[in-house]
């Protein structure tokens, strides 16, 4: 690190050297100033002040190290540019320990590490020369990136396709108003239906929920009272009695059962699945009569006849809420009630409605008539309630006259639910199955066809 052409000394100089000084002929030679120590601390007292205002000996701040450097060591000013500089940090490590004498020696030849260069030429395989070099062509092959990169993309801006702004503007244009139109009816519709000053608090208004549909049918109908003849009623107690004294009436819950003409088949019946017998023929005549009285579309061929067990007998004597919903019963026949013997309250129990549902009670008496439509069923169900306990009660009996057809039971499809929209459901399994159907009825949501 010491130059050996350079002759100055010491080092450490008062005065700033000039910088038109030559490299290798300092001239920092102002008297016989030697390298000091960095103080650990200085006074003004024991350094006077430097030609150029500078505390002298300098600060360790001084040093290109900004007073990094630890520990106490000599100063070297360097003659060709006047830095000051730590030893250390001019690679003049090891000069801490010696003498002010052989740090003057070192000094004399000294230029600090931003001045001095090296006098002789590199060799070019020498590290710094490759280094150099490998700059140089890093610098030069990124120019001819640059270059290559304003090539491209000149190249790429004249191949690419030409676009027709005006037509994007126009089309961003239009957009641009369909947003603002839609923006403004949403705002007006708001504030109109909401009186809301912000887009941001709409809410949508409350839905108005369905009001549940009005029945377009009566609970029931055509009551007649003391409808038989005292001759129909003799006939029919006659048949009853003995139906009942042999043991023809199958148990049903709450009541028991005996069915004639067509099969009926309900929920929960435990009557057999044999064909029953014909329609007596003191039930066959008051069915002509019935069918011509009430103007009965569709002539009844199915006759179960209930009987509802006296108090005291052991047995409950009741009908549980029920619909004669099945889809065997004619979509647009009536069913007729005839009555005998005790009364009994009938009530009926609308299906669809607010709250609680609407009762409607009808008093069976003896000898009485009364009908429901099958359509009916949609709305209503009807039952016979248990008497109150402790309540005295006589037999009753009810036969139910009804028009059944059991000849398309296989080909009865059920379909549509809550979930889907019956008409689109109707279309589409009647488009497969490529039925001519006939509506039966149904609840509201499902319907029933029967081909
Ligand atoms: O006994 C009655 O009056 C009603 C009978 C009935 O509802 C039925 O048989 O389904
Ligand atoms: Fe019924």
């Amino acid at each position: 690190m010491v130059n050996p052409n350079n002759k100055s000394s010491p080092a450490l100089s008062q005065e700033k050297p000039t910088r038109s000084s030559p490299r290798n002929s300092p001239n920092n030679i102002s008297g016989n100033q030697s390298p000091s120590r960095f103080p650990k601390s200085t006074t003004k007292k024991q350094f006077p002040r430097d030609s150029i205002g500078k505390k002298f000996p300098p600060k360790k701040s001084d040093c290109p190290c900004a007073g990094t450097s630890s520990g106490k060591d000599w100063v070297l000013k360097c003659p060709q540019c006047g830095q000051h500089w730590h030893g250390a940090c001019a690679n003049l490590k090891g000069t801490r320990n010696l003498p002010q004498t052989a740090v003057d020696k070192i000094s004399c030849d000294w230029l600090c590490p931003w001045c001095w260069s090296c006098p002789y030429p590199r060799n070019s395989s020498h590290t710094s020369s490759v280094m150099e070099s490998t700059l140089v062509e890093r610098t030069l092959s990124s120019n001819i990136l640059e270059k290559l990169s304003d090539t491209v993309t000149a190249a790429l801006k004249n191949s690419l396709p030409s676009f027709d702004l005006s037509a994007l503007q126009e089309k961003l244009d239009n957009l641009n108003k369909e947003i603002k139109e839609f923006k403004d009816s949403t705002n007006s519709a708001s504030s109109t239906l909401l009186n809301s000053p912000h887009d941001s608090e709409f809410i949508p208004p409350p839905i108005e929920l369905a009001k549940p549909l009005q029945s377009t049918e009566e609970p029931y109908q055509d009551l007649k009272e003391n409808y038989l003849t005292s001759e129909e009623f003799e006939n029919l107690n006659d048949l009853v009695g003995v139906l009942r004294d042999d043991g023809h009436f199958t148990n049903e819950k709450g009541h028991k059962v005996v069915l004639y003409g067509e099969q009926y088949k309900y929920t929960g019946s435990r009557l057999s699945e044999d064909t029953p017998d014909p329609i007596p023929h003191e039930i066959a005549a008051l069915i002509d009569r019935v069918t011509a009285d009430l103007s009965l579309k569709h002539k009844p061929n199915s006759v179960l006849i209930n009987l509802y067990p006296a108090s005291g007998s052991g047995s409950e004597s009741h009908l549980a809420m029920h619909s004669d919903n099945e889809a065997s019963i004619v979509a647009d026949s009536k069913i007729v009630t005839v009555s005998l013997w005790e009364s009994r309250k009938i009530v009926f129990e609308s299906k669809h409605h607010d709250g609680e549902p609407t009762v409607t009670e009808l008093i069976a008496t003896p000898n009485s008539i009364y009908s429901m439509t099958r359509a009916s069923q949609n709305w209503f169900r009807h039952g016979v309630p248990q008497p109150a306990a402790g309540e005295d009660f006589e037999e009753r009996i009810s036969i139910t006259l009804r028009c059944v057809s059991n000849v398309s039971e296989r080909s009865i499809l059920l379909i549509g639910d809550s979930n889907f929209p019956t008409p689109r459901r109707l279309c589409l399994v009647l488009a497969r199955v490529k039925l001519e159907p006939l509506i039966l009825g149904g609840g509201l949501n499902q319907v029933k066809l029967r081909t």
